[in-house]
């Protein structure tokens, strides 16, 4: 994403905050973030306590409860994972996914395009929806083959702009749904910030669309890779809901995990994490 034009609302220090997260994303390693949170025990599809089905349960149920529909998501921080459109992908006719670094972008190129060359393999991820949506989880790739029709265009994204996206990635309307997952309090430099942030891509979304977001709760840092510690704006649930209010969401469902001793690995702190439905006003 080019240079960032100067903003009037923001000072410098704010300025040189973003800038110094942007340096820490330099050295992301996508293989290695899966590696750290997207295999056993995090994601372990035959444990009730693990994360990634706990996850993928909250946004089947807020996918498929009847209120949100349309014709476009857009999943806002990407990164190099998809698990997050496993059941949007049913519900609209196109979705767009986004990242702010091209090497991500890259990673999701490789899994839409068919050539299976993707760091983690999404079977058991598209197999576990399938059983979610009641179907033989032999129906996985027929749900890898809809992700594949869905998915319109992998695009660059800055949620520290108040225009995150490049005007021509989206249509006049707007989104009819957001989602964004472990980014915001991931990239922001500080609460205002992050706080900023979810006004930014609260404008690429119509009035009366849902955000469906899911965060970190008590994290101060990840891992990014071997040896690349990322600050995190360690949040809690009081700060959410107020964070959503402020930025002109109405929250409908706050649910809150909290990480069992053993999903603790050694590549973060976080202590538990939140998935809010809203709408915004
Ligand atoms: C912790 S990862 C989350 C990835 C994925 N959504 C998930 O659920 O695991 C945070 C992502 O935010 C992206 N990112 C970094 N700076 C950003 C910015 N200014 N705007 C939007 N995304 C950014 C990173 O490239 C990375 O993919
Ligand atoms: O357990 N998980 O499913 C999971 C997935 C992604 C991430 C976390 C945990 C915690 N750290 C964030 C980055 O701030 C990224």
């Amino acid at each position: 994403v080019g240079g960032r034009p100067e903003s009037p609302l923001v000072g410098p220090e704010t300025e040189n905050g973003v800038a110094a997260m942007a340096a820490c994303y330099q050295g992301f390693d996508p293989a290695a973030y899966l590696q750290y949170n997207y295999t056993p025990p995090r994601a372990d599809f035959e444990r009730k306590d693990s994360i990634v089905p706990w996850k993928l349960a909250c946004l089947h149920r807020a996918f498929t409860e009847g209120d949100v529909n349309g014709d476009l998501l857009v999943d806002i921080g990407s990164g190099p994972t998809l698990y997050q459109v496993l059941s949007g992908c049913e519900v609209f006719k196109k979705v767009l996914l986004t990242d702010f670094l091209e090497v991500n972008r890259q990673e999701l190129r490789g899994w839409l395009q068919d050539k299976g060359v993707s760091s983690l393999d999404w079977t058991p991820y598209l197999q576990h929806v399938c059983k979610l949506e009641g179907r033989r989880p032999s129906a996985w790739t027929e749900k890898a083959a809809k992700l594949r029709q869905v998915i319109t265009d992998i695009v660059p994204v800055d949620v520290h702009r108040p225009q995150p996206l490049a005007l021509d990635d989206l249509p006049s309307a707007g989104a009819d749904c957001l989602v964004s997952c472990f980014c915001l309090e991931s990239v922001s430099p500080d609460l205002a910030a992050f706080t900023r942030a979810l006004g930014h891509i609260g404008r690429l979304l119509r009035p009366g669309g849902h955000l469906l977001l899911i965060g970190a709760l008590g994290e101060s840092y990840y891992f990014g890779g071997p040896g690349v510690k990322i600050p995190v704006v360690p949040l809690n649930e009081a700060q959410v809901c107020a964070s959503l209010k402020e930025s002109g969401y109405t929250l409908i469902r706050l649910e809150v995990y909290t990480l069992p001793q053993d999903m603790r690995v050694g590549v973060d702190d976080v202590s538990g994490v939140f998935f809010a439905k809203a709408i915004k006003e």
